[in-house]
């Protein structure tokens, strides 16, 4: 600090029963941070300390002296290295390792900058040296003669930091200080001068000056105090960039990631999970006055971590906003906003806390229920799930390895082969990420480890093949036969995509005596009751062409279910499945439930494009589906899976329901299509 108490005449401090004040000295508090602990201990040795307010006080003195407000590690800026740290501990990322890359070359070049200096002083030969001065630490300097030419600059160029003289005419270095902060809010001011009192010194700081020098100015002190002020400016220009948003189906590897760029950064990491947040005020901390007030999650966060630049996750964003008191998305849109975290000012607290120099990163499992502003200001990167042979090489190169060495089986290392390894992947696992095969590896290695106790290291010399998996693991869990060859009237085979990744359903349709009413049955959100009324529109409409008897309806119900779980929120893609069960029903041709559709039914038969087709696919890979069935305006979506996944099944796109009709119903082929 650069606050020369000697000189500024500063009372003879007081007696410090409690020590408080001598923690206080050695935390290097800044000092609007200092002068607020500084009039709670007066205010605590005033007040008897059996009284509630006695150790409000305390408890207020403790959380301030606990916080880092200096304290941030260095950032690691070699791009080399941050790409070695992400991929010796993923695979299988290919988008998601591009796109974080991208983001930290951006960091690294801002950190590259150079930093500007405006140097304000009325006196012809101070401004000269002072320029020369710090131009030979490396820094582009300007100069102007006072507050007025000091405007005329900034307005046309942004300054990491103003060092000004106090006293001058035409606009002081207050005056300067006060109309700067409007247009220039993050640059760092440096007041000089040789008149220094302890009001004009505190007045410059409550008005937002990072340090006050008297003169003469010693070089040492000068050089100090602008390297200390700068010391931010890496991470405020960094942080001007989007804020990270990793969306994506569970355990595909969000917070992994998040994890190794904190550890690219040579950054600490911190997680916090929005789901469970009720109140707004958890974010923001409750006022002091409250018995047993504390400040917010974020800036309680801050004190665990012991920095004030750590790679901070945000966790399951799209989880909040239900039920919770306040509004917590406005909250989140100030602590993520450069232009207002690097003063947030928690409730508990009462004075900012600078959060622009923390890296947040946001995760959310589905984009549609994060709030219109928030999104503004994410950068959504998607993580989607992995393919067989993703997931193979995953649990081959970390999960594997990684649960060996936990359960204690070390040299020598059972051999599981890969026949084992893809058999845990297909019959005790059916998801998009990897979190639930490497509960399974761990299940595995856990029986080994008690074989090896049992028998010595001999039990388990023999390598696990597929059966050995299938023996120590028990019955399977899943059987992918469902979308097995044949067919049956009246039941398609659908694909729908969830926030959990993307599913087989199947959908089921009859037909029965009744006033002519379509019922439906399952999980059907509004939108897919839509779906169901418009395939069954097209086909009244087009009886004749479909091969229906144009009355089916008269004297007969419709029922259709749709049996599987989270697919209420794709229910436009459900349209063609829907379709094509129908005609199934109303025309007695069984539909092929190995072809698994997906598509959106316009009225009047058009094939519209649908989302998560990744998903989509490689749950149909899952499923054994033996072909696909895509609208043509998704052709793009497929053509980049088939880059990365080997093993695609025949992708059939149409524009028309009737050439899905022709692909997926059995006998009188192609009777059905136009073209
Ligand atoms: N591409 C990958 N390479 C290596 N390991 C991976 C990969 N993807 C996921 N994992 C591993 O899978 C496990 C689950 O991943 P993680 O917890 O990061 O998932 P997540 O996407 O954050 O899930 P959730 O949304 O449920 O929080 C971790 O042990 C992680 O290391």
């Amino acid at each position: 600090m650069f606050f020369r108490k000697q000189e500024l005449e500063a009372p003879v401090p007081p007696a410090d029963p409690t020590g408080l004040r001598e923690k206080c000295r050695q935390a290097e508090l800044p000092e609007a941070v200092g002068i607020a602990v500084e009039s709670e201990i007066s205010r605590m040795e005033k007040t008897d300390a059996a009284v509630a307010e006695y150790s409000i006080g305390l408890n207020y003195v403790e959380t301030l002296l606990s916080l880092p407000w200096n304290a941030v590690t260095q950032d690691n800026l070699d791009l080399g290295q941050a790409a070695e740290v992400f991929d010796g501990s993923h695979a299988g990322l290919g988008q998601v390792r591009e796109r974080v890359l991208e983001h930290l070359a951006s960091r690294v070049l801002h950190s590259k900058r150079q930093a500007s200096l405006l140097i304000v002083d009325d006196e012809p030969i101070a401004r000269s040296n002072l320029r020369h001065v710090l131009a030979r630490e490396g820094y582009a300097v300007e100069v102007a003669a006072n507050g007025e030419e000091a405007m005329a600059l900034l307005a046309r160029q942004e300054f990491d930091c103003i060092v000004t003289d106090l006293k001058m005419d035409r606009m002081d270095g207050m005056q300067l200080l006060e109309a700067a902060r409007a247009v220039a809010p993050e640059t760092k001011f440096i007041l000089v001068t040789g008149y220094a009192t302890v009001d004009t010194a505190v007045q410059a700081l409550k008005t937002g000056a990072v340090h006050y020098l008297s003169k003469p100015i010693d070089l040492g002190e000068l050089r100090e105090a602008v390297r200390s002020a700068l010391l931010s400016r890496t991470h405020r220009y960094s942080n001007r960039s989007p804020i990270l948003c990793f969306v994506g189906p569970p355990g595909v590897g969000k917070t992994s990631v998040g994890k190794a760029i904190a550890e690219a950064l040579g950054r600490r990491f911190y997680r916090m999970s929005l789901a469970d947040l009720r109140d707004e005020a958890e974010l923001r901390g409750h006022r002091r006055t409250y018995v047993g007030a504390m400040p917010g999650r974020i800036i309680q966060a801050l004190k665990s971590v012991g920095v004030r630049n750590p790679v901070f996750m945000l966790d399951e964003m799209d989880k909040i906003g239900q039920d919770v008191k306040g509004d917590p998305a406005m909250a989140m849109l100030e602590i993520l906003d450069p232009e207002q975290n690097a003063r947030y000012v928690d409730r508990y607290l009462e004075m900012p806390f600078d959060l622009s120099e923390v890296l947040f990163i946001a995760t959310a499992n589905g984009v549609e229920r994060l709030a219109g502003p928030l999104l503004d200001r994410l950068e959504v990167v998607q993580f989607s799930g992995y393919s067989e042979g993703e997931k193979l090489d995953i649990a081959t190169r970390f999960l594997l390895p990684r649960q060996l060495r936990g359960h204690g089986l070390t040299s020598p290392y059972p051999t599981i082969l890969p026949e084992a390894l893809v058999r845990i992947i297909r019959e005790y696992t059916n998801e998009s990420g990897v979190r639930g095969l490497e509960r399974e590896i761990a299940r595995l290695c856990r029986k080994l480890a008690r074989l090896r106790l049992d028998g010595g290291a001999e039990a388990v010399a023999a390598p696990v093949g597929s059966d050995g998996a299938a023996v120590l693991l028990g019955p399977a869990r899943f059987r992918h036969d469902d979308a097995k060859a044949g067919g049956l009237v009246g039941t398609a085979t659908g694909l729908v995509w969830s926030e959990t990744g993307g599913e087989i359903i199947f959908v089921e349709a009859t037909r029965m005596r009744g006033p002519g009413q379509l019922i439906l049955t399952g999980s059907l959100g509004g939108v897919l009751k839509e779906s169901a009324q418009i395939a069954l529109s097209f086909i009244r409409s087009n009886a004749g062409t479909l091969g229906v008897e144009p009355d089916f309806f008269e004297g007969h119900d419709i029922h259709i279910h749709i049996p599987a779980g989270g697919i209420a929120k794709d229910g436009p893609s459900a349209g063609l499945t829907i379709a094509v069960a129908l005609v199934s029903l109303l025309t007695g041709r069984p539909a092929r439930s190995d072809v698994a559709l997906s598509g959106e039914l316009s009225l009047v038969g058009r094939v519209l494009p649908v989302s998560g087709v990744r998903e989509k696919i490689l749950a149909a890979l899952r499923g054994r589906a033996a072909m696909v069935v895509l609208p043509v305006a998704n052709a793009a979506d497929v053509e980049a899976l088939r880059e990365s996944v080997a093993d695609l099944p025949p992708v059939v796109l149409v524009e028309r329901v009737e050439q899905a009709l022709a692909v997926a119903l059995t006998g009188q082929e192609d009777a059905a299509c136009t073209e």
